[in-house]
């Protein structure tokens, strides 16, 4: 198991075709909603303010999380930044 904390910062051109606009998002929230079922995508919050969003992803590998986000439709739109997480030492979870 490997948790990353990812951000993702949008930018759709304005002068995008707005019919392929808008099958990108459905594709998009498709894609995001089938990985939260699979649970591979446990967080997404909404930055206040931004089309940008803070996700916590929980995959096998950074090798798996690569493929995960390089097959979001809106890959080609988006800045994305990852980091990698470990458990803090002071963390009194099990
Ligand atoms: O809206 C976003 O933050 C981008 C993207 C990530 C999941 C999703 O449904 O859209």
């Amino acid at each position: 198991m490997a948790l990353f904390h990812v951000r993702m910062d949008v930018d759709i051109p304005r002068d995008l075709d707005p019919d392929l606009r808008a099958e990108t998002l459905a594709r998009e929230k498709e894609y995001s909603q089938e990985l939260q079922r699979q649970g591979k995508w446990p967080e997404i919050w909404r930055i206040v303010g931004k089309y940008s969003n803070i996700s916590i992803f929980d995959v096998e590998s950074a090798d798996e999380l690569h493929e995960i986000l390089f097959g979001l439709p809106l890959f080609p739109f988006m800045n994305i930044e990852v980091t990698a997480l470990t458990r803090h030492g002071s963390d009194i979870k099990e």
